[in-house]
């Protein structure tokens, strides 16, 4: 297939401006977080002081994707803390802003419980504030140190699974720098692939209909020098008939016990495709994504959306008239269905890769033996 829609250039870091940093000016503490709702047209920074102004940031997809989320989470129980607003309400707040990324509840519960116990202790409330920010700080460092293993161990499967030559991945939504503490998930199973000289090409569903493909991924992969190219979600398919698609990589909000996926809607019907091409469909997901206490793939609440973001154009670079600030691209009043993600049961998923190793084929046995060995 021809060349021309490619990207390349030198090899930068995905993201120069951090996703999520805490910053202590003299006006008192704040989470600084980079505006993904802005990208790519521009690099705007968001300054949350408060519980409710983090909140708002994860459900308008500011802050977003797994891993960032469950960090952020951690980082707003510890500004509650520090700034001397009610830390439990402030928990739920944040605990409670989206539902399917598992992450965003499990990094409060960890800040939270530092801060308990803290207090727990006979410490005062600013020992127990330290003691959350500790917490999310480690949560943070942990992350980074996470996605360099899965990247290693994403690599390494990559090269078993496929002939030599270079590999053509294609993934789905963002699983980048953008969305961790550290080079990301399944993006950085691709980056360790391109620094190595074994990718050929790494394909990027845009990802209706918020476009974290278009917008974030392609935005990662510039940065990056790779090679790279767009697709609208619905070419999938003759991209995969045409023999240009070797392996899919994708990220995950929450594996249930038996190993279901919730990802970015989108990451289903590639599982279907990708089964009947032969194709491996590997997920990459820090251990912390599991989650034991959800049985299965049904038990999963996945988080609805508004219709405007189907009904309308809402990109940062359009101007507005729409209803819900965009541009209407359907008559108004058009209902939409808009589920953020989709469930991809284990059958399909060819391995799922974590930084404790990877587990394939995917039971709940062998998730349960991977969760045990990461407690220990
Ligand atoms: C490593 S990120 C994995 C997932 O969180 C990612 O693929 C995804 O679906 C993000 O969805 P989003 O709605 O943008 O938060």
């Amino acid at each position: 297939m021809a060349d021309q829609y490619a990207h390349s250039g030198e090899d930068k870091r995905p993201t120069e401006t951090p996703a999520i940093r805490w910053e202590e000016p003299p006006e008192g503490p704040v989470l600084v977080l980079l505006d993904q709702t802005r990208l790519p047209a521009e690099e705007v920074e968001l300054v949350c002081t408060d519980a409710p102004a983090l909140v708002e940031a994860i459900r308008s997809l500011a802050v977003r994707g797994a891993p960032l989320l469950g960090i952020a989470g951690a980082y707003g129980v510890a500004l509650a803390a520090v700034r001397g607003f009610d830390v439990d309400e402030a928990a739920a707040a944040l605990a409670g802003a989206r539902p399917t990324a598992v992450n965003l509840a499990v990094g409060v519960r960890r800040a939270l419980a530092a801060y308990r116990a803290a207090l727990a202790e006979g410490g005062d409330g600013r020992r127990a504030a330290e003691a959350a920010l500790a917490a999310a700080r480690a949560l943070h460092r942990e992350d980074a140190e996470a996605s360099a293993r899965m990247a290693g161990h994403g690599l390494a499967l990559l090269d078993e699974l496929l002939p030599a030559g270079g590999h053509r991945v294609l993934t789905h939504c963002n699983t980048g720098a953008l969305v961790s503490g550290g080079e990301g998930t399944a993006f950085a199973v691709a980056l360790a692939a391109h620094r190595a000289g074994r990718l050929r090409r790494l394909w990027v569903d845009e990802t209706r209909p918020l476009l974290q493909g278009a917008r974030l991924t392609a935005y990662e992969a510039a940065r990056s020098g790779m090679a790279y190219t767009l697709l609208t979600d619905n070419a999938a398919g003759s991209l995969f008939a045409a023999g240009e698609v070797d392996a899919v990589l994708i990220g995950a909000d929450r594996i249930a016990a038996d190993g279901s996926v919730a990802n970015k809607v989108g990451s289903y019907p590639l599982a279907v495709l990708a089964r009947y091409h032969h194709v491996p469909f590997i997920v990459v997901a820090p251990v912390t994504t599991v989650d034991p206490d959800t049985p299965d793939g049904a038990s999963i609440e996945v988080e609805q959306r508004a219709g405007h973001e189907v009904t309308e154009i809402t990109a940062p670079q359009v101007s507005v008239a729409g209803a819900g600030g965009g541009i209407a691209v359907a008559p108004l009043g058009t209902q939409a269905y808009n589920p953020a993600f989709d469930v991809t049961p284990p059958e399909l998923v060819t391995a799922i890769v974590t930084e404790e190793g990877i587990v394939s084929p995917v039971t709940s046995e062998a998730l349960a033996e991977l969760c045990a060995r990461a407690r220990r």
